[in-house]
């Protein structure tokens, strides 16, 4: 199997960089039906313009590549221990490749590998089967999703929705509930693998594996069918939007399964995915490891551009930020505004805000800017570039950002899905703005970076580091403001009204 090496790699590649054409078909429909002029319109675009920039550069679509999880079937008698070797050697030079971000935390040291390998990382499963051929999937979700997965044991109780029972109508309010806790943290609009019944591990198991079938196809369960389509409209009606922004696109596709269960349990387990939506497949000759059929692509048919124009069209009602910045300059935002910054930022997430809960920044960020984000990163002699560079969810950041605010004067956050109460209550406190971007948009934010001026905290691998960089126009839209208003609270609300209304 001499060429089984490549086939993967190449694999890997593409479902990273080239998002499949059914994904590609569902999100131009998201971006047709949602509101010419509104922010979730604007996400759409921005997500649409990112899907080109990545297939042109064959670059990552997210910089978070996921836990990569491949399914292999192979026909009798194939080597699978090869295959298996195979596959994690192709994962560790599509890292060094930067096509995968590195992505294998120790959970127990925190420390990166460094390469994607590690205790149970990449996940691979294997089954044999009937056919001669060698059929490898791979799905690339990221943890922002995965952090919005659900289990529900029925019956219960669910905000707005009431009690939800042992049947159909209580699986309905699950999945209604399971989008609408995600808002835009997941990166809506999303596309769900819903698993009713088995326990509690097969059960988020086979809800994963539902995202393996196309967004077009049919349930071939008539009921299951009709309940796909009545969550997809039901959900769209909810008013969640892009990124949580508020619109009419929540979903993108939902695909639910059925499977035996215990009389005593009764589960709905959901995975959430976003609507960077990376899965592919291959076959390959099971002699020379040769591609001889791509899955989920149409041969007859080439990669369609999403964006209708290159770049991103400015109006010139943007507000230039060049830092550093000051509470009176912020104090002068209000949610709505768009901005585009001019100068420097720090990246700074998980590994990073717990380490100023105790000790001070290695870098003076007095009127700095703060990015949450984790980028994929490539040293070239003794130069780094930034090869993705999108926003990671900021919630995880809640329990410390008011302090950074306090105790280091930080001016502005980037992040995407937003932030609480206590951020709030600090932004206006400190006369600070919390500046959203578009999760999933690593090429788009990516080449506004003119140059990487430096690294700190490296020990925490480089998704975690405090990146030091220089970029040019950076937009981002003010969703939390210095005067305690906050989009995403109004947005939480709003739907949570609407979903009351679809109860019965
Ligand atoms: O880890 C990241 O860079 C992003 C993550 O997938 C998230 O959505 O928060
Ligand atoms: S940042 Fe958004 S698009 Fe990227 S993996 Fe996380 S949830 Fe998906």
């Amino acid at each position: 199997m001499e060429f089984l090496f490549n086939s993967l790699l190449e694999l890997i590649t593409q479902t990273s960089t080239n998002l499949p054409p059914d994904v590609r078909a569902a999100m131009g429909i998201a971006l047709k039906q949602e509101t010419p002029g509104t922010q979730s319109h604007q996400a759409l675009s921005i997500m649409a313009t990112n899907i080109d920039m990545a297939h042109e550069d064959q670059g990552p679509i997210c910089q978070d590549t996921g836990m990569p999880t491949f399914i292999v079937h192979t026909p009798v008698g194939v080597n699978q221990l090869v295959i298996k070797k195979k596959i994690k050697e192709a994962v560790a030079e599509a890292t060094r490749l930067g096509k995968l971000r590195p992505n294998s935390v120790d959970s127990l040291t925190g420390k990166n590998s460094g390469n994607n390998l590690g205790e149970e990382t990449p996940v691979i499963h294997f089954e044999q089967w009937e056919h001669d051929e060698i059929e490898v999937k791979l799905v690339l979700k990221g943890g922002g999703c995965e952090n919005k997965n659900i289990q529900y044991s029925l019956p219960c109780d669910l905000d707005h929705l009431g009690k939800a029972g042992r049947d159909l109508a209580g699986v309905r309010k699950c999945i209604l509930h399971a989008v609408w806790q995600a808002q835009g943290q997941g990166c809506a609009p999303g596309a769900l693998g819903v698993c009713i019944g088995s326990d509690r591990a097969h059960g988020y198991d086979l809800a994963k594996m539902q995202l393996f079938r196309t967004l077009d196809d049919v349930n071939p369960n008539p009921e299951l069918a009709a309940l796909e389509a009545e969550i997809v409209a039901e959900a769209n009606r909810l008013g969640i939007g892009a990124m949580g922004l508020g619109g009419g696109v929540a979903l993108i596709g939902c695909k639910i399964a059925a499977a035996n269960r215990l009389p005593a349990s009764f589960f709905v387990s959901v995975a959430y995915d976003c609507w960077a939506f990376r899965r592919l497949g291959i076959r390959m000759d099971a002699t020379s490891g040769v591609i001889t059929q791509w899955l989920y692509r149409d041969p007859e048919r080439p990669v369609e551009r999403m964006a209708k124009e290159t770049g991103f069209p400015l109006t010139g009602r943007e507000v230039i930020l060049t830092p550093p910045l000051t509470a009176e300059m912020m104090r002068q935002l209000k949610v709505g505004d768009v901005v585009l910054i001019r100068g420097e930022m720090f990246t700074g997430r998980d590994a990073v805000h717990a380490y100023l809960m105790k000790n001070p920044p290695p870098v003076d960020l007095n009127g700095a800017v703060l990015y949450h984000c984790g980028p994929v990163m490539l040293k070239q002699g003794e130069e780094w570039f930034v090869k993705a560079a999108g926003p990671t969810t900021s919630s995880r950041e809640e329990p410390y950002q008011a302090d950074v605010l306090r105790n280091y004067g930080v001016k502005a956050v980037i992040g995407k899905g937003g932030m609480g109460k206590k951020t709030l209550a600090g932004l206006k406190e400190c006369g600070a703005v919390y500046l959203h971007g578009v999760g999933g948009a690593a090429q788009f934010y990516a080449r506004t970076v003119k140059k990487v001026l430096g690294v700190h905290l490296f020990d925490f691998g480089v998704p975690e580091a405090m990146w030091h960089l220089k970029v040019e126009d950076f937009m981002a839209i003010v969703t939390m403001d210095a005067h305690g208003n906050s989009l995403h609270a109004e947005v939480e609300q709003a739907t949570g009204d609407v979903l009351e209304t679809m109860k019965a």
